[in-house]
């Protein structure tokens, strides 16, 4: 097999990584995709010939023509479709997975509208260790990106195969020294409402949206794209022909033209993004990182457009800008095209065309050094001009996609060509409108993380003056509006203020007004159920983080639907979405640990936090809220308990995670709940 594009670069992989990469991640996905091929599970014939088909990954390239369909009226509805029609040119060659392609175009339209489901039920069958989302028998891994993992899953009904992409909707851990930014969720939204509004038989088709507001994960499902990624080089020489690479090309073209006519730039085209069909057809996919534009390309000049996302090697020389003399060329949908430039280049000749160690390095040479073009494989004076042309380091006078479509090398050997541009115009299928609106609404909330704020911080509504003195009155114990304590229950709690609430909801990423409003009703009936105001000696936060174990899911196909995050049926997830109980990251090579140990007696009491990692720990390696509640209650109760007489023995006492990192300096704090400003 070959390697993926991140294995090109002998001297730095990270320039062939996405910015924001996750190092662990990537090493993970090549595993994966090397072994997590499906192939042992009882299909029928044809699902079987399809799952052969991941381990073949040879499949040479469909060729068709495309041309708007009856519904191709589009506006801002999904109506709008193409028709695969028959190219005469290389149907000899290609006939077989022509057909083939036209079927499955079919299929993909009759999906129709994208469908939206709010709730999830995982089951587990324990006999035959049969696992279920939904609609859907999960049957093997496929691919892991940054942020999320794909699932090869199987139709119940129809038996078809598909691809869930299963994506955090936060990210699992805030960012070293910042709190979470809330990216992910930006990510996840944008590439379920471009997906939504999608419809082209170069752009990896989405069928169904599962997002269950109880769960901090969404579920993509997709065509599945059973010829995964393009396999181009090894070892820096090219794994295919250049007829290959020609109609991979054109297939990208079009796809690429009907975004950029939908006022999408990709932002991240590279092999790596364009997954080959069981026909041979190549599609776009990875929307994570894309740009739509509100009102059409070419009208804006967004900042948005300014930042270096995507790849390092493919961008172009305009994101690459260092010269302060001169000013930075508009950032436009040109950069797409330059980075079809690159990929080009790479699907010809197994390499990058500008290649070096460190980022600035590379950027420099992208934005300076000319284009070489190696001697073979021979791809013609048209071959050598149309690469110079994708690889213009003015984006003013960089060839456009439509120059493109009709440039003799593309075209060559097609006798049709112009049945093909009729047929592949954009402008046919409508312009499809992808609001604001849909965007920030394209996930729901985690209604989850906020169950889990409220169970740590059990806090009341505001009381009423009479409220107040009839506890006064009742109560012989200290009052203290900012600390409360419940009994009655095992889990007596530290109520917050509104502001350490707030604070505490932005550290997780979770938008506050929403929290406010649905936290409200939760914590009036915790207030509740606390009753009397009355005092404990210990007053803990608790944090509840403890998951599930998997005797939950262990009766025959059991509904679980009631934790729907707990497990995604990978075991890997154990390690990735840790309770404090065992918690101790390392994140990569960021040189700090959080250490939390802790156990629960027989009556369900934590009884012991032992430390790995202690003592002495200063203001910032402790969770803020958590510092400011021990200072708080050691100037309230000063010497009523030795273990409050040290920030660790409060945190202890309480549970609480805590972390220091004995060998580095400075001091880091990460935490979960309370990431250091
Ligand atoms: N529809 C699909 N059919 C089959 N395989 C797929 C499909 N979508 C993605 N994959 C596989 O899963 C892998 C990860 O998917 P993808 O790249 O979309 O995840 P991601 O988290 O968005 O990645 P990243 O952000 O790192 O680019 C891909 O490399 C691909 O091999």
């Amino acid at each position: 097999m070959g390697l993926s594009n991140n294995d090109q670069n002998p001297n730095n992989t990270n320039l062939f990584r996405k910015h924001t990469w996750h190092p662990e991640t990537n090493d993970l996905k090549k595993e994966r995709r090397a072994s997590g091929l499906p192939g042992d599970f009882n299909g029928t014939a044809s699902e079987l010939d399809q799952s052969d088909s991941f381990r073949k990954r040879n499949f040479s390239a469909g060729d068709y023509v495309i041309s708007p369909g009856s519904n191709g009226a589009g506006g801002s509805t999904l109506t709008h479709s193409w028709t695969f029609q028959p190219g005469r040119h290389n149907q000899g060659l290609y006939s077989n997975n022509f057909r083939e392609a036209q079927r499955q175009w079919k299929r993909l339209q009759e999906w129709g509208e994208v469908k939206e489901t709010k709730k999830i039920k995982k089951r587990f069958d324990r006999f035959s260790g049969r696992k279920f989302i939904n609609d859907y028998e999960i049957l093997s891994e496929v691919g892991r990106g940054m942020h999320g993992k794909v699932k090869l899953g199987r139709e119940m009904n129809t038996k078809e195969l598909l691809a869930i992409k299963i994506i955090p909707k936060t990210e699992r851990r805030p960012k070293l020294g910042r709190a979470n930014s809330g990216s992910q969720k930006e990510k996840v939204r944008r590439e379920i409402a471009i997906l939504k509004k999608c419809i082209h038989p170069n752009v990896v088709r989405l069928r169904e949206v599962i997002d269950d507001p109880n769960s901090t994960k969404v579920y993509l499902v997709l065509e599945c794209m059973n010829g995964g990624e393009i396999q181009w080089s090894e070892n820096q020489s090219p794994l295919l022909s250049v007829e290959q690479a020609r109609q991979y090309f054109r297939d990208v073209v079009c796809g690429l033209e009907y975004l950029h006519y939908q006022g999408i730039i990709h932002r991240d085209i590279k092999p790596a993004n364009l997954l080959l069909s069981s026909s041979g057809c190549v599609k776009i996919s990875d929307f994570g990182v894309s740009y739509i534009a509100r009102s059409g390309l070419n009208e804006e000049n967004d900042v948005e457009l300014v930042k270096t996302v995507g790849t390092p090697a493919f961008f172009a020389p305009e994101l690459c800008w260092t010269d302060l003399d001169r000013p930075r060329p508009k950032i436009s949908e040109a950069i797409d095209v330059w980075a079809l430039g690159v990929t080009l280049f790479c699907l010809l000749f197994g390499r990058c065309p500008f290649q070096a160690s460190m980022e600035y390095e590379l950027f420099d040479k992208i934005v300076n050094e000319p284009l070489r073009i190696p001697d073979a494989p021979d791809i013609g004076d048209d071959g050598r001009d149309l690469l110079n042309r994708l690889l213009n380091k003015d984006p003013n006078t960089r060839i456009t996609l439509a120059e493109v479509k009709r440039h003799p090398w593309t075209i060559r050997d097609m006798p049709d060509f112009e049945d093909w541009f009729k047929g592949t115009n954009p402008e046919a299928s409508g312009r499809v409108e992808v609001s604001n609106d849909e965007v920030a609404s394209a996930i729901s909330l985690v209604g989850r993380l906020r169950r889990k704020l409220g169970k740590l911080f059990r806090f009341r509504r505001p009381k009423t003056q009479e409220q107040e003195s009839q506890e006064q009155e009742s109560s012989t114990s200290p009052s203290d509006s900012s600390l409360r304590r419940e009994t009655g229950t095992s889990n007596s709690s530290i109520a917050l203020s509104p502001s350490q609430l707030s604070d505490s909801f932005n550290h997780m990423s979770v938008d506050k007004q929403e929290n406010n409003a649905g936290e409200s009703e939760e914590n009036a009936r915790d207030a509740g159920a606390g009753g009397g105001g009355q005092h404990l000696e210990k007053p803990k936060i608790d944090f509840n983080w403890d998951r599930s174990p998997m005797s939950e899911i262990s009766n025959p196909v059991e509904e679980v639907d009631t934790k729907p995050d707990e497990d995604d049926y990978d075991e890997d997830d154990s390690s990735d979405d840790r309770s404090p109980d065992s918690l101790s990251m390392h994140p990569g090579g960021a040189g700090y640990d959080v250490y939390c140990q802790a156990y629960t007696d027989s009556h369900n009491n934590r009884m012991e936090y032992s430390q790995q990692a202690d003592h002495d720990l200063k203001k910032d390696q402790v969770p803020m809220v958590a510092w400011r509640d021990y200072e708080h209650l050691n100037r309230s109760r000063p010497g009523e308990d030795p273990n409050y007489n040290s920030i660790s023995g409060f945190l202890s006492a309480n549970g609480l995670p805590m972390s220091q990192a004995p060998s580095t300096s400075p001091y880091i704090f990460e935490h979960p709940m309370t990431s250091s400003h």
